[in-house]
């Protein structure tokens, strides 16, 4: 599991790194730009125009170093030297003078950032990097806004977009990545939706610091990756049968909100449960039998509202049990949502109005077991816990709620974040901007709970169920982009485990 340190440790593991290996720091700088470069000669042609703006610290000693290696491998290489007389570090002179004379290096000064036009395709920002300590301003923020501005070209930011602070919330201007190609770990401001916009997409690029030395400043905090799922995944017999799949109850649906139920009850079956029940008012049974013949439909006497006594009696026969999407937040809603959470005591999965109906009532403690599992969205989680000043709160509130009421809290969107009782907390790497259509949500719930009715224990059920939602948006939207919709990333879950080798 990739461990997410913070930026003021990385110096210090570092030193431990290179002095337990016996290399010099220009070596691990040497390994950083070769990682940048075998990501890069994967995206770029030999005949893009290539701008690298080089700061005064480490970051720009990357810049140069990955400028050289391009420059090797016949890429069309400008270099920009930004920062002015500002104190050059060790590795970054060092990688200066093994610039080859005739790969053209501008020293930039405040009138050329003013004034120089620039012919480029791609951008790489290795102005600053983890060692900023303050908001840009002068010649950094300058040249940042120059070419935020520059149209029709890539922009890349190397470890980090210029700006961007590795642990904390962004004060004033950052360079605006279209990819961010971090190293080693992904820094954990990489994972704020405020900085989505200067990020990009994110790749983490491996440098050769292994966990091991990661792990002495380990802050609880992990970065999922797909090898961190395939292992948690059951194995099942070719004995097995239907029953050792599991039995799901999805719970939820009202009158005009049926889809949500039909979509978390057909995304528990493409899973693999082996049989899903809905429970919904009986306004939505005719829908759901027609709709989705492979499920079974239990409804309340009532046209419009759930009830349980009908029931009741058969609760224990479900392994698991998702509530909430569609429901509502009618009183007779909250009337049946406590009085079912209190019932039955297996595994379930509390989402949408299940969330919204808990978050007014006082005491939810009660309702709540180690077993369970909520997955708000940014306005439902802080319907549960307040208005949120920015996400770096939400995620150290989101770990307090889970904390304290001893449930797992998974906070949906881009890089989820999956808090444990335990005090740790998962960021997911699979999604894109396509999976933010009406009723993902809903194929999460399905995705979790099946998992959770197969017996996977919690932890594996919710970061397997979180990873396959991700990447099943991923495989949907390859040729439907923005079109995606979310039954798209229901009939994506089988491919998802092509994908993943899980049979
Ligand atoms: N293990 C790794 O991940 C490795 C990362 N590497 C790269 O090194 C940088 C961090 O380098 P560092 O020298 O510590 O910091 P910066 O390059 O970001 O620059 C620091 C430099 O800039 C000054 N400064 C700070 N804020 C500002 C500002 N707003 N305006 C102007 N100047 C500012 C500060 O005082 C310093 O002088 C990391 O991101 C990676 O890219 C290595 O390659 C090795 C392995
Ligand atoms: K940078």
């Amino acid at each position: 599991m990739l461990e997410i340190i913070s930026g003021a440790a990385v110096k210090k593991l570092d030193t431990d790194f290179i002095a337990e290996k016996g290399i010099t720091s220009h070596r691990l700088m040497e390994n950083a730009a070769q990682a940048f470069c075998d990501w890069f000669e994967g995206e770029y042609h030999r005949n893009d125009k290539v701008g690298i703006f080089c700061g005064h610290g480490n970051n720009g000693g990357d810049g140069l170093a990955i400028g050289r290696l391009l420059w090797r491998k016949g890429y069309d290489v400008i270099i920009f030297l930004v920062g002015g007389d500002a104190k050059v570090s060790a590795d970054c002179r060092l990688n200066r003078e093994l610039l080859p004379d005739k790969l053209p290096a501008i020293s930039m000064s405040s009138d050329d950032i003013a004034h120089m036009e620039f012919d480029l395709n791609v951008v790489v920002d290795a102005m600053l990097g983890i060692g900023v300590n303050r908001p840009l301003a002068g010649d950094f923020l300058n040249m940042v806004i120059k070419l935020n501005a520059l149209p029709n070209v890539n922009r890349v930011a190397v470890d980090i977009p210029t700006g961007l602070p590795s642990d904390e919330c962004l004060e004033g201007e950052a360079f605006k990545a279209d990819v961010t190609v971090t190293f080693q770990y992904p820094k954990f401001s990489l994972m704020f939706p405020e900085h989505a916009a200067f990020v990009g997409i994110l790749h983490v690029a491996n440098i050769g610091i292994g966990n091991k030395f990661m792990r002495q400043f380990s802050q609880n905090r992990y970065y999922l990756q797909r090898k961190d799922v395939v292992s948690r995944h059951l194995n099942f017999s070719r004995f097995a049968h239907k029953g050792d799949f599991g039995r799901v109850l999805l719970v939820g649906g009202s009158y005009g909100s049926m889809g949500a139920i039909r979509m978390a009850a057909e995304a528990s079956l493409r899973t693999g449960s082996g049989l899903a029940t809905c429970l919904v008012p009986s306004c939505g049974v005719d829908i759901l039998q027609a709709s989705l013949p492979e499920i079974q439909v239990f409804s309340s006497s009532s046209e419009k509202y759930l009830s349980l006594p009908y029931v009741k009696e058969g609760l224990e026969r479900f392994d698991a049990v998702g509530i909430g999407p569609g429901m509502g937040t009618t009183a007779e809603a909250e009337d049946f949502l406590l009085d079912f959470l209190m019932t039955f005591k297996g595994p379930k999965v509390i989402d949408a109005d299940a969330i919204n109906i808990l978050a007014r009532n006082k005491g939810i403690q009660q309702y709540l077991g180690r077993e369970d599992v909520l997955t708000p969205h940014i306005k439902e989680f802080e319907r549960l816990v307040g208005i949120c000043e920015n996400h770096k709160q939400r995620l150290e509130k989101a770990l307090e709620f889970s904390k304290a009421h001893g449930c797992v809290l998974v906070l949906k969107g881009a890089h989820t974040c999956i808090s444990f009782p335990d005090g740790t907390q998962y960021f997911n790497s699979t999604g894109n901007k396509h999976m933010a259509t009406g009723g993902a949500g809903d194929v999460l719930t399905g995705m979790i709970t099946s998992f959770l009715g197969q017996g996977y224990g919690v932890k594996n059920a919710v970061l397997c169920g979180v990873y396959q939602h991700g990447l099943a948006g991923e495989i949907a939207s390859v040729d439907k982009k923005r079109g995606t919709i979310a039954t798209d990333i229901i009939k994506a879950i089988p491919k998802s485990y092509v994908t993943l080798g899980v049979d």
